[in-house]
């Protein structure tokens, strides 16, 4: 079974707040990626809320509810208070947890579920009163006793950080390497009984190889790169590429 795309709409929201203006707006470009297929939407409200703003969480929940009550809302972020106070506000089908500190310019690593195991199991038993998927942000190489605590806390899913594999993206024989080994990250998730989603810096033309390695492979959330490609394509006909690469007949 292909992967679910599930379409980021950070960039599309750090653009809009370039100026005090309300275009392109988030709400209008989520619209049309489920008008063409997309299963979801994504969003990682920082923070400083340099691109998705907390005003925009219920904006999205409505259009999903009103509009399109099939798709996924996944709201990412750091487990904080705050964040936490968020999610059970929007009521999202699932929550993406990551270890990113304010400062970071980006998601650029998993957790390591050993060290945090007392937050992440206090912050899912919150989330689950709610009934919301929780997927983990995890290292491409994160090994067995890692994966079991990240089960241990509760979670549903992982979500492997390929920004490693997209940044490759000029080394073939490196990005095959690394290509193998969230295969095996994988492999070893699914037999702990994890689900695995996979996330960052994906594009239409490194997901065939990486969904190759990833036959189970649940959901790909997708936003730079699909954002990039919807500047020359338009996002409708840029939803079905990406739909295409993730291996659904469109
Ligand atoms: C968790 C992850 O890898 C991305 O979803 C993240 O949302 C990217 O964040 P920026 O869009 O702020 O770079
Ligand atoms: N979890 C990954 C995500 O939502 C988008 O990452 P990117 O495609 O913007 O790198």
């Amino acid at each position: 079974m292909a992967a679910r795309l599930s379409v980021n709409l950070n960039a599309i929201a750090q653009l809009r707040n370039r100026r005090d203006l309300p275009w392109p707006s988030v709400r209008h470009l989520g619209r049309i990626a489920l008008e063409a297929g997309a299963y979801g939407l994504t969003v990682h409200p920082r923070p400083d809320q340099r691109h998705i703003r907390f005003s925009d969480l219920p904006v999205i929940r409505a259009l999903i509810d009103d509009e399109f009550p099939q798709a996924e809302f996944n709201i990412e972020g750091f487990p904080s208070d705050h964040f936490i106070g968020l999610c059970l506000e929007s009521e999202p089908e699932q929550v993406t947890l990551v270890p990113d500190d304010p400062a970071q310019s980006t998601s650029d690593h998993g957790w390591d579920f050993i060290a945090n195991r007392d937050l992440l199991k206090r912050t899912i038993a919150r989330l689950k009163k709610k009934n919301v998927r929780i997927s983990l942000f995890a290292d491409g190489d994160a090994g067995r006793a890692q994966l079991e605590a990240a089960r241990d806390s509760g979670a549903d899913r992982i979500e492997l950080y390929t920004g490693p594999y997209g940044g490759a993206y000029d080394q073939p024989e490196q990005q095959k390497a690394i290509a193998a080994q969230l295969g095996e990250t994988a492999a070893t998730a699914l037999e702990l009984g994890l689900g695995v989603n996979a996330g960052h810096d994906l594009t239409v033309g490194n997901l065939p190889l990486l969904a190759s390695h990833i036959p189970h492979l649940c959901e790909v959330s997708i936003g730079h790169g699909l954002t990039a490609d919807a500047l020359e394509y338009g996002m409708a006909e840029t939803v079905r590429r990406f739909r295409r690469a993730c291996g659904e007949h469109v």
